[in-house]
């Protein structure tokens, strides 16, 4: 009796030490955390457990369920680590429009060997540089030239998809479909080269590229081996497996970019019909290496940086958000038909679609369905940051103070979309509540993010999403087979059940 209340007293002992380290060490954080209530490190490791439960599976019921319990705003304090989690439009706009607070999170560290610091990946000067030369690559008269691209990619998804159809009777998971769609849109129009993804399933670039997207969104919560040297350490032979994948990728984005950089200075593709097909269509690598920075054109490291970023950013996102999109579309036959009779109108030839970006930007219906899809299933639902400078900040409910530097940011969009206070019935998939012009909810709606590190893609995205559902729906009609969806998060969502549904050819 008398030992195990001796056991008792030096467990408290040893618990208010620690806590009073906690305290010491997280000084700093003390006024932040008497506003924001939340799960603490120690005495209880209420914190730690929590990081460890969360995996891709749970993570959106267990944020849902830590937001319900503590409000919009909230702490976790780690032993040296504070972490707010937000999806709180207010904060999170505050924060989304910050010129100062765009620095990236240690969590997408782990692409870094991949995607080197590209726009997505890089901070401070360079990232100002890279963005200032890269943002006109997607002006209007560029992405009217990618047009063509992804009308034909998409030609070449219909003969896919019809192979396996089988008159609707059979259920398809359309995302590996979609995803080697938006590899094959992505490669020519980022690189000016065909991988064909699509017809050559077993093209070491691209299954290279496939590959190494499971595996960092694999990686993504497992916060033991975000580190590079813990990853060599707990897992050697996957370790060897991401080095095997990233030389095969490097090569490859070298030497096109080496053979364009030659062409290039050959003026061959002024005169002769490129490989894409066209005497005038420039690939955004071509203007990559047309830019300069102070006059000084950019190394082929730098160029390469930017293309394997395009080509990592530019195919998962819209990849998650075209197959949520048809798979909603399945289980939504009015809406469906709705879509049809606006698509029948502005492309009323049977056989061939005339796309330009006047006859798109007239489909208001699509333009609604899309941005609903992303309200519910955002491809990005969480963005990471983390403070480098003392953030002050004027909430209305929180009042004024400072987030202070060192601290992680969690900026939630999945959240903040499907906030009940924002939007009516919020889990509702309802097109029509996007006619409007979004009053009262510009800040909560922000699928491309906001702010100067918003998506310097997203008008490419929407233009390619939109060619390849009017190519799709025209050809064939949605039906609700198989499971529904279940998000999970692998840095983009993604759902365990596949998105899956039928097809079949309109008559
Ligand atoms: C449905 C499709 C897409 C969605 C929902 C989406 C969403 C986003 C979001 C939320 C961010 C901010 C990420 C952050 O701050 O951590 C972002 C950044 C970015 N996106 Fe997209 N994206 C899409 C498609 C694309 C495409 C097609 C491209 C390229 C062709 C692209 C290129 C980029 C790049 C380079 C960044 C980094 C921008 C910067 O930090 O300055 N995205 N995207």
């Amino acid at each position: 009796m008398a030992s195990g209340l001796i056991v008792i007293a030096v467990l408290i002992f040893i618990a208010l030490l620690l806590r009073i380290c906690h305290i010491l060490i997280n000084a700093k954080h003390e006024e932040v955390h008497k506003r924001i209530a939340g799960l603490n490190a120690l005495p209880l490791p209420s914190a730690i457990a929590f990081v460890y439960r969360v995996n891709h599976q749970n993570f959106f019921e267990e944020y849902e369920k830590l937001f319900r319990k503590y409000g919009r705003i909230v702490g976790l304090w780690g032993l040296r680590r504070f972490v707010i989690f937000s999806m709180d439009v207010e904060l999170n706009e505050l924060l989304m429009l910050s010129p100062v607070h765009i620095t990236k999170h240690r969590n997408y560290d782990s692409l870094k060997l991949w995607l080197g610091t590209g726009l997505l990946l890089s901070n401070g000067r360079k990232w100002h540089q890279r963005r200032k030369i890269i943002t006109p690559t997607f002006h209007f008269k560029i992405l009217e030239d990618f047009l063509p691209v992804f009308d034909q990619q998409s030609s070449v998804a219909l003969q896919c998809l019809a192979e396996v159809a089988e008159d609707g009777k059979t259920t398809v998971d359309i995302y590996p479909f979609m995803c080697r769609l938006a590899l094959d849109i992505i490669a020519e129009t980022a690189m000016g080269t065909k991988v064909n993804a699509q017809v050559d399933k077993t093209m070491p670039y691209t299954s290279a590229v496939q590959e190494m997207t499971a595996m960092m969104a694999w990686r993504f919560l497992r916060v033991h081996i975000q580190n590079e040297i813990t990853f060599s350490l707990f897992c050697p032979l996957k370790k060897l497996r991401q080095m095997k994948l990233i030389s095969i990728m490097h090569k490859f984005t070298r030497n096109v970019i080496e053979k364009r950089r030659q062409e290039l200075e050959s003026k061959e593709e002024t005169n002769e019909e490129s490989d894409i097909g066209s005497k005038k269509r420039m690939a955004l690598l071509d203007l990559l290496l047309q830019a300069t920075i102070n006059g000084k054109p950019l190394s082929d490291e730098d160029i390469r940086e930017e293309v394997d970023t395009f080509m990592f950013e530019g195919h998962d996102t819209t990849t998650s958000a075209l197959s949520f999109t048809l798979h909603l579309l399945a289980r939504h036959p009015q809406i469906q038909n709705k879509l049809l009779a606006e698509i029948r109108r502005v492309y009323p030839d049977e056989e061939e679609n005339k796309f330009t970006l006047m006859n798109l930007n007239e489909l208001k219906c699509m333009e609604c369905v899309i941005k609903e899809v992303l309200r519910l299933y955002p491809s990005v639902p969480i963005i990471a940051r983390e403070i480098v400078e003392d953030f002050k900040y004027e909430h209305s409910k929180l009042g004024s103070g400072v987030i202070p530097a060192g601290t992680e940011f969690m900026l939630s969009l999945y959240g903040m979309m499907r906030d009940g206070t924002r939007f009516e019935d919020p889990l509702e998939f309802r097109p029509e509540r996007h006619e409007q012009h979004d009053a009262g909810t510009n800040f909560a709606f922000v699928p491309f993010s906001a702010g100067p590190r918003n998506c310097v893609g997203q008008k490419f995205a929407m233009y390619e999403m939109k060619v390849i559902l009017v190519n799709i729906l025209k050809r064939f009609e949605l039906l609700p087979l198989g499971d529904k969806v279940a998000p999970i998060l692998n840095i983009v969502m993604r759902s365990e059940t596949g998105m899956q549904l039928g097809l079949k050819e309109r008559m």
